[in-house]
């Protein structure tokens, strides 16, 4: 199924239903706060399940107690797409289960 590019103005409606997420340098990008590095881990173990739920996957990076996204659609020539904002809402979903702030 190819995926269409969003425009600027669709990824900006888009970010304004996802408080905490940006574009940056033409990703869409969020860093979490964890309340321990276990929890960091498991938030990453998390994620990873839905990337590959989804077959679709961000630059993810752990940190001591932080975890950190950024994604595009590399099948669309790096442009953001609806993929990444399914992604970063279900992240979003389940983030706060694990302390994430
Ligand atoms: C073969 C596999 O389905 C593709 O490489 C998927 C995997 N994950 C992906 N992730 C992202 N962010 N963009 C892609 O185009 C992409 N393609």
């Amino acid at each position: 199924m190819a995926v269409e590019p969003l425009s600027q103005k669709e990824i900006e409606e888009r970010l304004s239903e996802l408080p905490g997420w940006s574009l940056d340098d033409g990703r869409l990008t969020r860093a979490y706060r964890l309340g321990s590095h276990f929890a960091a881990v498991s938030l990453v173990v998390h994620v990873a399940r839905i990337q590959d739920e989804l077959d679709h996957h961000s630059e993810l990076t752990l940190g001591y107690d932080t975890v950190s996204l950024a994604v595009n659609t590399h099948s669309a020539g790096d442009a953001v797409t609806g993929l990444d904002v399914e992604l970063a809402r279900r992240v979003e979903a389940v983030a706060p289960a694990h302390g994430a702030r």
